[in-house]
């Protein structure tokens, strides 16, 4: 087992997410302490700045850069403050935050300097989880599936795990454990632009705008003939693929605005198809804190819906917890690929490793059963 420290910076922008777990990548020994370091709001503004103007961006650009080394500060004080309560620590897993996803131009870019994380915090560190995959003309996502398998390994099937974050991703785990996963659509990405529009406030907290308003339905149907929802499994988004959302609610009040975005989240996760109906759903993410999403979703899908918190699962670290679990995966060479979940090619392994801060390398790198991409 390794104990490692996994980090995630979200599609929310919101800030740093990172847990301690240990793993051998296949099964999960146990969680140690988790932290969330949120970005002030100037970060959170130039790091939006750079998402949107990602497509036409140069990896040099200065502004780029400038964000890219904010970002990685911010990790490298998670890490210092997770390796001060665990001082064993044998890996870091470091996604790196998201500005582009276009898998059908075979590019996806996180950016976070894995070598200065590596330097600053002298443990090697596994990143870039998602280009090989990418490159093998898989989506790159959803890479959650493989931890939520691990988690649910003695739940009874079919289950799904709903992942409400900027965008969300649902993972499908048959009867016979077989895992089917994609992006469902939407998250609270689109709520969030609203709620800062009209209130300025970074989401629409408790869901309190949107539980003042009524969905326009008809709105709501035409954001569902986005041809997204027409592909088959399995399939991923980029943070903005709904931005033009915004226009289509632009003459709605605030609170209608909010129950129609709050409406068009719920509704594409109802038409998902999976291979079978879920016995129960399970919800993670940021999104589980909004009531009118919670309710709305057991609402649509007439199954109980329950935060994954009611498993036992630290709903607020998960994504963190499984960066860790997935570097570990990396490591060992285990796949990151699957044809029902990234659409990659089977057992592909991803993620790359970078020592930068060790001299030697640690011998347990080289002992373990590595095949990389
Ligand atoms: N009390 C709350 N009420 C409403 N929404 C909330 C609340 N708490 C959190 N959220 C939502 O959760 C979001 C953060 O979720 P999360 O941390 O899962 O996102 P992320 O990690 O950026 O997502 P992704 O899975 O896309 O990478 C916030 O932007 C907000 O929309
Ligand atoms: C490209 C990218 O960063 N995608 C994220 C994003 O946030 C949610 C959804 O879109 C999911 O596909 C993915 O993150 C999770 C952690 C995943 O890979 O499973």
């Amino acid at each position: 087992m390794l104990t490692v420290i996994g980090l995630m910076s979200g599609t929310s922008l919101d800030g740093v997410d990172a847990a301690v777990i240990h793993t051998d990548g296949e099964r999960i020994a146990g969680a140690g302490p988790d932290i969330s370091l949120p970005y002030a709001a100037a970060l959170r503004q130039r790091a939006r700045r750079i998402l949107d103007h990602a497509p036409a961006l140069s990896p040099d650009d200065p502004e780029l850069k400038a964000v890219e080394l904010e970002i990685t500060r911010h990790h490298i004080d998670a890490v210092r403050r997770l390796h001060a309560l665990v001082p064993d620590i044998d890996l870091i897993g470091f996604h790196g935050q998201t500005i582009l996803h276009a898998p059908d131009r075979r590019m996806t870019w996180q950016i976070g300097d894995a070598a200065v994380l590596s330097r600053a915090t002298g443990l090697a560190v596994v990143h870039d989880f998602r280009s090989a995959d990418v490159s093998a003309g898989g989506e790159g996502a959803p890479l959650a599936p493989w931890f939520h398998a691990a988690l649910l390994h003695d739940v009874p099937g079919p289950v799904a795990v709903l992942n409400i974050g900027g965008v969300a991703n649902v993972t499908f785990i048959d009867a016979d454990h077989t895992i089917h996963a994609c992006d469902t659509g939407p998250g609270n990405a689109l709520l969030d632009d609203w709620a800062m529009r009209h209130t300025g406030t970074a989401c629409d907290t408790d869901g309190r705008l949107a539980r003042a308003g009524t969905a326009n339905r008809a709105i709501v149907e035409r954001l569902l003939a986005d041809p997204y929802f027409a592909r088959p499994a399995p399939k991923s988004l980029d943070r903005q693929h709904f931005a033009t959302a915004l226009d289509r609610v632009a003459a709605c009040t605030p609170a209608d605005g909010a129950a129609t975005l709050a409406a068009f989240t719920i509704e594409a996760v109802r038409r998902t198809p999976l291979p079978a109906r879920p016995v129960r759903w399970y919800v993670c993410g940021g999104g589980r804190h909004n009531p009118v999403l919670m309710q709305g979703l057991q609402a649509a899908l007439g199954v109980p819906v329950m935060e994954v918190d009611h498993l036992g699962w630290n709903g607020d670290a998960l994504e963190a917890q499984c960066f860790g679990f997935l570097a570990a995966r990396s490591v060992r060479g285990l796949p990151l690929s699957a044809p029902t979940i990234t659409g990659g090619p089977g057992g592909l392994s991803g993620g790359r490793l970078t020592c930068a801060g060790l001299m030697p390398v640690p011998a347990w790198i080289y002992a373990s059963s590595r095949r990389r991409p």
